[in-house]
């Protein structure tokens, strides 16, 4: 089979673990990316992107001061939107995101906030006429914006954001006001210098009622000088631990006026003489961050896939230690532990991926639903997006430390890509809802349809019907090889069932002693537990059945992955798959020797299955992960482009250094 990953000049173990693949690697690219019309078009955006230089970086970022990444990003995202016509831009999950990672990559810069929020915002709150005047202003870029929700004392608990928007009937006009310190917007990316107009969440107040928060679209700047309108303080909120590149920013208003078509109405509205008309769903304000989450999970699984190939592309070439005693070095990914720590990253991000496939899916059905007024599908979406963007990116956290840490030394280094993968992925564990608290959203879905189970209604959603099933009181489980995928599914469904009930009895009797808020807290943690089970059945039943609908020749590689993923899931948990005598001893340590058995049966084909995720050296930005393998002679060339290494000498030495030195020596 042709590999189009190996090439003259590449590392010689690099090269022999290429050979080995046991897969057609274009092939399994066409299936994670999902067909090989979007692997074409990928390969059009990556060659339009390397053809434009000004897309290109001056020099690594890492050796740039903050203000230069702010520089650098800006003058990119204008060349990047300059020559939109490269990709399809009504396909943002595919190509926008595709075109935006290869281009800016993850230091995110002026205009993130501007297409992941501020244009959807645009598209799903405003009605007709606001549509036509504003979304064709903020697609030719007329104006920059970004989505202010967050304060400086709330983000979680919107209820009790505190800037306010009055409604003044006399005027028709919003006063927008941050009556506290605690009240100035906080976070909001691209707000501090970049971007001069905002969607603004703020508490609606009209005929003497507060109607909760509301979005409102505001000029922040004026339009020719940037300069921050009379009554609007504006700023960066500095340095954080990743995306740099992007001024996120703080906001504070002193009696703002805004017209009262400033506020944005497709759901609810403010009529002229100040009467409210409340919206058909009191959530579908919330549409945008429902969004978010939803693509949030393919940024994620992108995130560690890229991680992955790192780590295992230069486990394949770094060679330390020897197993068998002066028989010679071996790679690294040769150590059982290696592949331990690595393959089940692999395995997650394959189950990320999947998942986002659908959540996609789900959300256009979602969308066209809503055109037509059917909001029946808001609380799966809702329970789903959350679910999933809690235990997804907390588990790329964690998987791309681990990744970092396989790589030893080098993967200390901002060489390997790690310190700005980490930054910027983990952050998703925070944004668009902190993840503890939108466990809990899943777990109020969990506990109604718990409920709805006892109460002996079969009427379930098709994603939480196995807590209604009656399921096996003992695992199927006999030998790793004769488990099948209904197997593992069953068992799975058996411990996400045991958790819902316990949590539900366990909240029904803290109900009986408290009120429901207080015997919610004290049940919380059982709560979060309940929806990470019920995410993680998700995620493995949502790949087993990807699994089987890959091209024949791609499912024996794809099933050991997917089983490693399962196995690790059930190994790392196992008290929970022995309650009620469920599952015994033995039958668990099968499974752990099948785990065991998935990682050597992936080891020959590590480097090829991380090949056929297509990630371009542009895309990965690291110096341990470059396609070639060629790690040492790239190592000292990033080092040497470091600013230090400008002058032999520093002026250090002169200032500190050498009269220490010289002083000393002088005594001695
Ligand atoms: C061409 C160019 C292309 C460019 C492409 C560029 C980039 C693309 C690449 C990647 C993108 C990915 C990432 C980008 C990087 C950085 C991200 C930067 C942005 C981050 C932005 C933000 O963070 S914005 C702020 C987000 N804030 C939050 O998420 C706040 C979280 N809090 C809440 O959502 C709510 O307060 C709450 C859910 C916790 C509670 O709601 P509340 O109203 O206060 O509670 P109630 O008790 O009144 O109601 C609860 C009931 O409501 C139901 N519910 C809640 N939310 C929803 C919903 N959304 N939909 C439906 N139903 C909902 C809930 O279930 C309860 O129902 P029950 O009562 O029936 O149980
Ligand atoms: C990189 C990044 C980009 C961002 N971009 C934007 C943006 O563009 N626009 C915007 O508006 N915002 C933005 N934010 C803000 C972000 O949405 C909030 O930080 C996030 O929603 C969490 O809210 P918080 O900061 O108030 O955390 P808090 O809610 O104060 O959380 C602190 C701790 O309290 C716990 N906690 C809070 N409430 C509960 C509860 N009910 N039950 C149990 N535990 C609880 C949490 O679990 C957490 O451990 C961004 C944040 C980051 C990090």
């Amino acid at each position: 089979m042709s590999n189009r990953w190996i090439q003259p000049g590449d590392n010689v173990d690099i090269t022999n673990e290429r050979k080995k693949c046991t897969f057609d690697i274009e092939k399994m690219s066409a299936f994670i990316h999902g067909g090989e019309d979007k692997l074409q078009r990928r390969r059009e955006i990556l060659e339009y992107v390397k053809s434009n230089k000004s897309l290109g970086d001056p020099q690594p970022i890492e050796f740039m001061t903050r203000n230069e990444r702010v520089e650098n990003a800006s003058r990119k995202i204008v060349e990047m939107t300059n020559n939109t016509d490269q990709i399809d831009g009504s396909d943002f999950f595919g190509e926008g995101m595709y075109y935006q990672a290869l281009t800016m990559g993850r230091d995110l810069h002026a205009m993130s906030l501007h297409y992941v929020m501020f244009i959807p915002t645009l598209q799903g709150q405003t009605d007709d006429e606001q549509l036509d005047h504003w979304l064709s202003l903020a697609i030719a870029r007329a104006i920059v914006g970004t989505y202010a929700q967050t304060e400086l004392g709330h983000g979680t608990n919107l209820s009790k954001l505190e800037t306010t928007a009055h409604y003044d009937p006399k005027t028709e006009e919003f006063v927008l006001n941050s009556p506290t310190i605690t009240a100035a917007k906080w976070w909001p990316g691209a707000l501090g210098k970049s971007s001069n107009y905002a969607v603004v969440v703020a508490q609606l107040y009209t005929q003497g009622e507060c109607k909760g928060p509301h979005p409102f679209i505001v000029q922040l700047r004026e339009m020719d000088t940037h300069k921050p309108l009379k009554g609007i303080t504006l700023g960066d909120i500095g340095p954080k631990l990743g995306i740099n590149g992007s001024d996120n920013g703080f906001l504070l208003f002193d009696h703002v006026r805004i017209p009262r078509r400033h506020m944005l109405m497709r759901y609810s509205k403010v009529l002229p003489d100040g009467t409210y008309i409340k919206p058909q769903h009191s959530k579908l304000g919330y549409g945008t961050m429902v969004f978010v989450r939803s693509i949030m999970i393919k940024d994620q699984a992108s995130q560690l896939g890229a991680a992955s190939t790192i780590a295992i592309r230069y486990a394949s070439v770094r060679r330390q230690g020897e197993i068998i005693p002066n028989s010679g070095e071996v790679q690294i990914l040769d150590y059982q532990t290696q592949q331990y720590r690595l393959f089940p990253q692999l395995a997650r991000a394959f189950a990320f991926l999947f998942a986002a496939y659908e959540i996609r899916d789900l959300y256009m059905k979602v969308t066209e639903q809503l055109t037509h007024g059917n909001t029946e599908l808001l609380p799966e979406i809702h329970a789903l997006s959350s679910g999933l963007k809690s235990v997804v990116s907390w588990d790329t956290a964690q998987g791309i430390e681990q990744c970092r840490l396989a790589c030893g030394g080098h993967g200390y280094s901002q060489a390997s890509a790690f310190p700005e993968i980490y930054g910027y992925a983990v952050g998703g564990c925070t944004y668009e809802g902190e993840n503890i608290v939108m466990l809990q959203q899943v777990a109020r879905f969990l506990m109604k349809a718990a409920e709805e189970v006892k109460k002996g209604s079969a009427n379930l959603a098709e994603i939480c019907a196995y807590i209604g099933r009656k399921g096996e009181q003992h695992s199927r489980f006999t030998s790793v090889d004769s488990y099948r995928d209904e197997d593992i599914v069953s068992d799975l469904e058996y411990v996400a069932r045991q958790q819902v009930f316990r949590a539900y009895e366990k909240l029904r009797k803290a109900q009986q002693q408290a009120n429901s808020e207080t015997a919610w807290n004290s049940c919380s943690v059982e709560l979060c537990k309940t929806s990470r089970w019920h995410v993680r059945l998700y995620l493995v039943k949502n790949f087993l059945a990807k699994v089987s609908t890959a091209p024949s020749d791609l499912r024996a590689v794809l099933h050991d992955v997917a089983r490693l993923y399962a196995f690790d899931i059930i190994t790392s948990s196992s008290g929970n798959f022995y309650e009620n005598g469920y599952m015994r001893e033995d039958q668990m340590n099968e499974i752990r020797e099948g785990v065991y058995k998935c990682l050597h049966r992936i080891r020959p084909n590590a480097v090829s299955l991380v090949d056929s995720w297509d990630y371009d050296d542009r895309e990965l930005k690291s110096v341990l992960g470059r396609r070639d393998g060629n790690v040492y002679p790239a190592l000292l060339e990033w080092a040497k482009q470091s600013p230090l290494n400008k002058t032999e000498v520093l002026p250090t030495f002169d200032k500190y250094l050498g009269p220490m030195m010289r002083e000393a020596k002088s005594k001695l």
